[in-house]
């Protein structure tokens, strides 16, 4: 018997088939396999919130424990989610080395609602199953077979070696072999456990409920007998089947495989545009991004040269890359064999026989220019040349060049080697080539790649001003930095606005705000401004770099630190007492705002920009942007992405609010709705999944 997911034609396949086989007295015993080496990846997620029709799950695994005959679960590919309870309902499992078992439901909002909670504590132990429960990890079949979740691994034909196994096991008697009758393994401190187990899941879930509905669930497990501890699986699902988190992790999950499909406004696409294989590949710059895109590329298996003109960063660099090479390697049990696909260089020559380099040198124009000039003329014809800019215009870099539909960027998220996240950033010279090989190296880094035109910012950064803006103003009008930060955190951001910019550091919106003709010189002295160019303008920030308030690192920022460098934020009688100075001085009078008024502001500022950035074609869809923000800037994945949110808010209520807010702020232009906002209310508030229609519809008419 074959099956790949279970939708409804294969449930009642497998219902049928083993009806059969238990009633043919010439069948011995029954083993479940899948097709083309898949067990089965779990349920269809499209048919969730749909009429669910055909066998239902927890019945038909009910049937396969209770078979008089053994049944053998020969597990290849894939066991996951009701794949794996399917599993657990055998009497036996069989897994290939390579397989991969989990119980991923609570990724997608979930829990394991066909006997997941109950029968794999009984089968592993409380402790075990609830790690693989609430994190919904994928375990190899090693550890799965450590761990019990398994019997046997196979090394060749699983198949041939459960059918072997299963007829072995003909005459053996099945009550010890069904885990729905097992006692639950309760362990002495079961109160501590769980308490731990519920504080733990509680801090990581950042306001997720299906982690905390799991625990509970397999809490009935160990203190309820298996029927009424599956009541409460029941129960619990029930819960969260029909909530939005549940509906934002599941468009999450397609939306990650969504933005793999890209396509340029030119009409180029993912389908049509043959990426060119990189054997060897270079890094200019070896600052903190430079080193951890060495890693990221050496980790690969790529031939990596890695350039630092000066001397001392250099040396420090290559202590550093190796490092993180090893400590990498650790982790995962292996031996650093990336450390020997890196060589370094001094000299920009050396990158001459490369097919790839990514320049990561200081986000300085000129800096970035003369380094792409110098790239033009070394590398061998059809280098592709990829710049790490966060915001500069890739368009000009590329001008720089003698072949600029080979540029294009690629904005990494620091540390580079860990973030996600990649902006592919392309101009109206890129080719289709340029961008397909970049999203396929991406790939190949582990990265989540999202195709996106060539602005300021590009997305992720572009959406980021206003939120910023936003809070500065907060701020000016009476909240406190801990105030946001709280607000933001409990929405599920990890770190709040002013947080980050402490770890991320002041000066880095200092410089770019320097660069843009926006910071006023000798502000401390006199009285800054806050209006620029007929916007509001709040100077708050650049008052602080003045001081050398640069965050973290001088100890100093928005809160205060013990010392520079350390990573617990206090707040700062001092920053309250200065604050209250600048509002006296700009005659503004504080006033009380609440978590919804900073909420509304931050993030609507910020989808508005969202709505802009699908206007003016920079993403080609909703899912871009969610996805740049859910693996980029830490937006809260069971709210799945600023646009998915505006959706579930509703599109009407985020423009009625924007419209609000642009009343009393109208010298706040981020504040405006967009006319793509207004052109989706008007046309009915179509579900996310419609709005390229609309968009499209928009553009033709441009
Ligand atoms: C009543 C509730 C009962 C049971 C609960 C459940 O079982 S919930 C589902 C639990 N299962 C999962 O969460 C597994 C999700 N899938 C995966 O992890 C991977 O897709 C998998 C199976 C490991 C394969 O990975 P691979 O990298 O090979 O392929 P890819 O992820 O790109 O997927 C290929 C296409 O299949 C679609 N797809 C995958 N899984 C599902 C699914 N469970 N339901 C619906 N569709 C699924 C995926 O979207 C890809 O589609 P495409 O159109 O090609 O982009």
């Amino acid at each position: 018997m074959c099956f790949i997911l279970h939708s409804a034609a294969v449930r009642q396949g497998i219902v049928d088939t083993v009806k059969r086989a238990l009633g043919d007295p010439k069948v011995k015993s029954v083993v479940i396999c899948g097709q083309n080496g898949i067990f089965c990846g779990g349920a269809d997620i499209k048919e969730f919130g749909t009429n669910m029709s055909g066998p239902p799950l927890v019945p038909m695994i009910h049937a396969i424990e209770a078979a008089n005959k053994p049944v053998v679960a020969a597990i290849e590919g894939s066991a996951l989610g009701g794949g794996l309870e399917l599993a657990l309902g055998c009497h036996y499992r069989i897994a290939h080395s390579k397989a991969r078992l989990g119980l991923p439901e609570v990724s997608l909002g979930l829990l394991p609602a066909a006997g997941g909670t109950q029968r794999l504590p009984r089968l592993i132990g409380v402790p075990a199953a609830l790690d693989l429960i609430t994190t919904g990890r994928h375990v190899a079949a090693a550890e799965a077979l450590q761990l019990g979740v398994v019997d046997r691994v196979a090394e060749h034909s699983t198949v041939d070696a459960a059918v072997k196994f299963a007829l072995s096991v003909a005459a053996k008697p099945l009550d010890a072999r069904r885990i729905s009758t097992y006692p639950c393994p309760c362990p002495s401190d079961f109160d501590a456990l769980f308490e731990g187990a519920m504080q733990k899941v509680r801090q990581n879930a950042r306001g997720a409920i299906a982690p905390v509905a799991c625990v509970q669930a397999v809490r009935a497990a160990a203190t309820r007998p298996y029927l009424q501890g599956m009541e409460r699986e029941k129960e619990l699902m029930a819960t969260l089947f029909t909530s939005g988190q549940a509906r934002a992790l599941q468009y999450c999950f397609f939306a990650q495989r969504a933005v793999s499909k890209w396509s340029m406004p030119n009409g180029a696409r993912w389908d049509t545009s043959k990426p060119r294989p990189v054997h060897k590949a270079a890094v200019i710059g070896l600052g903190t991004m430079g080193r951890g895109i060495a890693v990221a590329l050496a980790q690969t298996g790529l031939s990596v040269v890695a350039v630092e003109t000066q001397e001392k960063q250099l040396m420090e660099a290559k202590q550093a890359v190796s490092g993180m090479l090893e400590r990498g390697a650790k982790r995962r049990g292996l031996t650093p064999a990336a450390l020997h696909k890196i060589s370094y260089s001094h000299d920009i020559q050396a990158v001459a026989d490369v097919d790839l380099v990514i320049e990561a040198v200081f986000e300085d124009m000129a800096l970035k220019k003369k380094v792409f000039q110098q790239l033009s003329a070394v590398c061998k014809p059809g280098t592709f040349l990829c710049t790490n800019t966060s915001a500069l215009d890739v368009d000009h870099l590329a001008s720089q060049t003698r072949n600029p539909e080979l540029v294009v960027g690629m904005h990494f998220f620091a540390p580079a080697h860990v973030m996600k996240l990649l902006e592919v950033v392309y101009g109206p010279q890129s080719s289709p080539q340029a961008v397909a090989t970049a999203m396929q190296l991406g790939k190949k880094m582990g990265k989540v790649g999202v195709a996106v035109g060539n602005c300021r910012g590009f997305v992720g950064n572009r959406m980021l001003k206003p939120y910023i803006e936003q809070a500065f103003f907060l701020l000016e009008e009476g909240a406190t930095p801990e105030l946001v930060d709280r607000a933001l955190e409990e929405f599920g951001f990890p770190m709040g606005v002013f947080r980050m910019s402490d770890l991320s550091g002041l000066d880095v919106g200092w410089r770019v705000r320097k660069g843009d003709g926006l910071v006023e010189s000798g502000l401390a002295s006199g009285q800054p401004t806050r209006l620029r160019e007929g916007r509001r303008y709040s100077p708050l920030g650049d008052l602080l770099c003045e001081q050398g308030r640069f965050g973290q690192k001088t100890g100093r920022g928005w809160y205060q630190y013990d010392q520079p460098g350390s990573r617990v934020a206090r707040s700062d009688p001092w920053f309250h007492s200065f604050l209250e100075e600048y509002r006296a001085r700009h005659g503004l009078v504080a006033r009380r705002i609440d978590h919804q008024e900073v909420l509304e502001r931050c993030l609507y500022a910020l989808i508005n920009e969202g709505f802009r950035i699908l206007e003016d074609g920079i993403a080609a869809g909703p899912e871009d942007i969610d996805i740049i923000y859910v693996f980029g800037y830490g937006w809260p994945r069971h709210r799945g992405g600023p646009m998915f949110y505006a959706g579930m808010v509703g599109l009407a209520r985020v423009l009625e609010r924007l419209e609000h807010y642009h009343q009393a702020h109208p010298d706040v232009p981020y504040l405006q709705p967009c006319s793509l906002l207004r052109r989706l209310v008007a046309s009915g508030s179509p579900p996310v999944h419609r709005w390229r229609e609309v968009i499209k519809k928009l553009h033709s008419q441009l």
